[in-house]
């Protein structure tokens, strides 16, 4: 497991080792262990998540204000740019972001902390995002930043895309940074 950090420290890239042979490959896609050493988190995951998305989708920018969740997110098919927003309001980094970008054939994986927000846009014409979690999802208190507030400015690459982003009704409708709430 290599182990690479972002610009947010805290978010750590993690890339499994991978076996290729004639039949195919094998790795390890998550290790209690391995991900402890890569992150320093001891937190354990209670939900494994899969959601398909098409060409162009974007989900996000989601995180729960309590019972924050971390996430460990991958791609098992297609190609998607993942973006995690630092929403600690005594963060040094609060409202900065990372953008890494995840596919079935880089196999690469990031670890978003609790207190940050997640989302990606599929660049691939569709897309297969798993990812564990460390808390429950509650409804409740789930809450969306805009996925292009002008505060934090992501920098999605929208030139890769044939369309404008396809959005949920809840994200299109989401709290822009003046308006969102933070962790403490
Ligand atoms: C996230 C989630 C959704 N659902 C249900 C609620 C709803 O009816 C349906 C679709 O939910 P959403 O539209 O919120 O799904 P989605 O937009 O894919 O939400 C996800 O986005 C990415 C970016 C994240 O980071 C995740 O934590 C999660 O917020 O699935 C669950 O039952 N459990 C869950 O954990």
């Amino acid at each position: 497991m290599k182990a690479t950090a972002t610009r947010l420290p805290e978010v750590v890239i993690l890339e499994p080792r991978v076996f290729g042979d004639e039949r195919g490959f094998f790795m390890e896609s998550f290790n209690a262990a391995s991900f402890q050493e890569a992150t320093g988190v001891a937190l354990p995951f209670v939900q494994d998540n899969h959601s398909r998305s098409a060409h162009g989708v974007l989900r996000g920018l989601h995180y729960q204000i309590r019972n924050p969740q971390g996430k460990l997110v991958r791609v098992t098919s297609g190609r998607v740019f993942d973006v995690a927003v630092d929403m600690r309001r005594s963060s040094p980094r609060v409202g900065q972001w990372v953008g890494v970008e995840l596919s079935a054939d880089n196999k690469r994986q990031l670890w978003v902390p609790p207190g940050f927000a997640h989302g990606f846009v599929v660049l691939s014409d569709s897309a297969d995002f798993l990812y564990k979690t460390t808390d429950y999802y509650a409804p409740q208190h789930e809450r969306a930043l805009a996925w292009n507030d002008p505060h934090v400015n992501v920098e999605w690459p929208l030139s890769e895309l044939r369309q404008a982003p396809a959005l949920s009704a809840k994200d299109a409708a989401a709290a822009r940074w003046d308006s969102a709430e933070f962790f403490d």
